[in-house]
């Protein structure tokens, strides 16, 4: 296999497809040494097939505003991949969605889930619906336009969507509710359910929790102690609350959170219960700004229009959006001898700074591996739910734990490289590995 020559063919296929075709380049360029070692992947056209979604779906979603106008957008649901196990991944409200970035979206989960060590391929689905300043009322119709159509292809077996951006736990439930009117069944066919009807405990933390035994077992590795460290954190959303909360418990400071505006240096560090709580507040108001953090609490400076990344930490956790760290904060966080860099959101680090992390031997690792907490614990979901059982939070948690351990271990066993642990190529080999493992036992299908 030539990464090129693979990729002139996929973009004379998929032209204009950018961000699909971005993903699918950086995952070739990692695995391209080892593809060429199994010349039965060749023979098997196991590139050929990995590239391209198992199925798309495309639909129009119509529904009727709070006046009684008509408005219709595009569902999709992109089956990427069902190796090894029902495909899964969230759905995604947001203008930007189109097949590209779906396609983007599905093709990464589907080697982040192999991760996890479950049983799920890889999905992803969603619609161009902005649902910001839209009713309670509107949001619910548009979901369950969405799920009369979607409904047909999605299964406790077949398909399980979740959140992502635009759905959270309200949307998933008029989406459920749908579900199940339509399809008379109880079977759990979304995660992310509200603990009332099938949720799992510890979904809302398990993202940011999972990272931070990642990052535990990265510090374990390099003999670094995680106790007493100062990290800095982007957001203040749902995974950087995560993320505050367990390396806080872990005996880290945490000194900076931000938003869309600034960010915010707490000097005594983000680390009361009052403190923590605060940010799930000011995420409630949905104002989405950072600023009256330092308001609330004396301790604290605002930052207005600045990252976090310009401030002096050991360790670095993006935790809010896609590109939030370019090059020249990567220059920023190594000269200020940052010691390890963490990817906590997807996509959080541009490609120019994930390869000057590499480039430099930096302790880096890629939000495939360390945010694969929040799907696990969504394959947790599943499981709970084909079993009719809720577990409590100590055994998810035991769960969690012991997959992102399992995830770090298949890193280091692929990424080594002397000393140094490579761990974008060693997320991107071992998922890579097992999904390729699969569909080589299933013949060409
Ligand atoms: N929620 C999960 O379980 C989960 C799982 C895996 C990956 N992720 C990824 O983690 C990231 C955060 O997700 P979340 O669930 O916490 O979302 P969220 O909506 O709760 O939080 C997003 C945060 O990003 C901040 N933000 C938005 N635009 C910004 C900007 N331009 N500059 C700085 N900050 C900005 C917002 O203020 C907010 O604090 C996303 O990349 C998401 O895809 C989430």
């Amino acid at each position: 296999m030539r990464v090129n020559d693979v990729m002139t063919q996929l973009e004379a296929k998929h032209p204009g497809e950018s961000e699909y075709l971005q993903a699918v380049r950086e995952v070739l360029v990692s695995i391209e040494d080892v593809y060429n070692q199994h010349p039965e992947f060749e023979k098997a056209g196991i590139i050929e097939r990995i590239v391209e979604p198992d199925r798309v779906f495309t639909f129009r979603v119509p529904w009727v505003d709070d006046n009684g106008k008509v408005h219709v957008n595009i569902g999709y649901r992109v089956q990427f991949n069902g190796a090894i196990g029902p495909y899964k991944g969230g759905i995604r409200f947001h203008p930007s969605v189109s097949l590209s970035s779906l396609k983007f979206l599905g093709f990464e989960q589907t080697f982040k889930n192999a991760l996890t060590t479950l049983p799920m391929g890889g999905g992803k689905g969603g619609s161009d619906f902005a649902p910001k300043g839209r009713s309670q009322a509107e949001i619910m119709r548009f979901c369950q336009s969405f799920v009369m159509e979607l409904w047909r292809v999605i299964g406790p077996d077949t398909d399980v969507p979740a959140g992502d951006i635009g759905v959270g736990a309200r949307e998933v439930g008029y989406m459920y509710g749908m579900y199940k009117k339509l399809a008379r069944e109880h079977t759990g066919t979304f995660t992310g359910k509200g603990l009332s009807f099938g949720g799992s405990k510890l979904r809302p933390e398990a993202t940011g929790f999972g990272a931070l035994y990642f990052v535990q077992k990265m510090c374990d590795e390099f003999h670094i102690g995680l106790r007493g460290k100062t990290v800095a954190v982007s957001g203040f959303g749902n995974v950087a609350w995560g993320a505050v909360t367990k390396a806080t418990e872990l005996g880290a400071k945490v000194v900076t959170i931000s938003g869309p505006d600034g960010y915010i240096y707490d000097e005594e560090g983000i680390n009361t219960p009052e403190k923590i709580e605060y940010m799930l507040e000011l995420r409630n108001s949905g104002e989405d700004i950072v600023a009256p953090y330092a308001d609330e609490f004396p301790s604290a400076k605002f930052y207005p229009g600045k990252k976090p990344w310009e401030c002096k930490v050991d360790i670095a956790l993006p935790c809010a959006i896609q590109n939030e760290l370019n090059l020249e904060d990567a220059k920023q966080l190594k000269s200020n001898g940052v010691i390890l860099v963490a990817e906590v959101s997807n996509m959080g680090c541009t490609s120019e700074a994930v390869d000057f992390f590499t480039e430099n031997e930096m302790l880096f690792a890629p939000g495939k591996a360390v945010n694969a907490g929040g799907v696990a614990c969504s394959g947790l979901e599943m499981t709970q739910n084909a079993m009719h059982l809720s577990w409590d939070n100590d055994e998810v948690d035991r769960w969690l734990r012991q997959i992102m351990n399992n995830i770090h271990q298949q890193c280091a066993a692929y990424g080594k490289e002397g000393d140094y642990i490579n761990y974008v190529k060693g997320a991107n080999i071992a998922g890579f590995m097992k999904v390729a493992d699969a569909m080589m036992a299933q013949g060409v299908v």
